[in-house]
């Protein structure tokens, strides 16, 4: 945090996935492996669905030279590369095991409330996620919590630019029709809570003890959602023990 500047009142909060609302773990060791197992399946099922014949046609275009869509899809998924026709295709497998429940969205246990009690102080929430918009609303929709998807007022994606990128939360600020500073993101990475910085967004990491998360000393940071609401004037929910 720069000089005890006073902090702008917030408005609505941008929140990341993987690492901030859940665990890491959840993400490469459910969520990905899912996908992977079911690739080949799901492409034999459904290739001649219009959205799953674009993504492979995206794929080949970005693919090596020489290099197949399919194979490239499996190498981007063993370098968990944020590659639009990839998260598209992911999400589109997800559907089946969220909608089917063998998938539950993981939420750290502090979420909900939190999130609940934002909501309810008029506080506008939305997702930032490389994770597609469909895959989104999957993980929230059938969440351990419940379905929060009614809490969101906006989801976002890569196709808004790369969470690396200060444009993107430009684009964002734009999008929610907020000044930048009165939304905060919150993430579990630095670079990316650079970039938000940097287009003006008030931000705040969440170091995850569970998922070994570091802080970078470089932005404001806290261990869950009551400290972030804590350090921003956000209601803090009594959770259970
Ligand atoms: C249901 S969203 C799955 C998360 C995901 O696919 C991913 O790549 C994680 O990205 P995040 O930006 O949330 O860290
Ligand atoms: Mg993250």
């Amino acid at each position: 945090m720069s000089g005890g500047l006073p902090r702008a009142a917030l408005s609505a909060v941008l929140t990341d996935i993987e690492g901030t609302t859940s665990a890491i773990a959840f993400v490469k060791e459910t969520l990905f492996p899912y996908a992977e197992r079911a690739l080949d399946g799901f492409l034999a099922a459904e290739g001649d669905n219009p959205e799953v014949a674009a993504c492979l046609a995206e794929a080949a275009r970005l693919a090596e030279p020489g290099e197949e869509a399919v194979t490239a899809l499996r190498r981007w998924m063993a370098e968990d590369a944020k590659i639009g026709p990839l998260k598209t295709l992911q999400g589109l497998i997800w559907r089946q095991g969220f909608v089917s429940g063998e998938i539950q969205g993981h939420l750290w246990p502090d979420v909900a409330p939190c999130l609940q009690a934002w909501a309810r102080a008029g506080i506008f929430l939305s997702v930032y996620s490389s994770g597609s918009v469909a895959a989104q609303k999957l993980l929230f929709g059938h969440s351990l919590a419940g379905d929060l998807t009614p809490l969101f007022g906006g989801f976002f994606d890569t196709a808004v630019g790369h969470k690396r990128e200060a444009t993107s939360y430009a684009a964002i600020a734009q999008g929610l029709h907020r000044p930048p500073e009165e939304i905060l993101f919150l993430s579990d990475i630095a670079e990316e809570l650079d970039a938000a910085a940097n287009a003006g967004l008030s931000v705040c990491q969440l170091v995850r003890a569970q998922d070994g998360t570091v802080a970078s000393g470089r932005h404001p940071a806290a261990a869950d959602f009551p400290g972030v609401a804590a350090q921003f004037g956000l209601p803090v929910p009594r959770l259970a023990a």
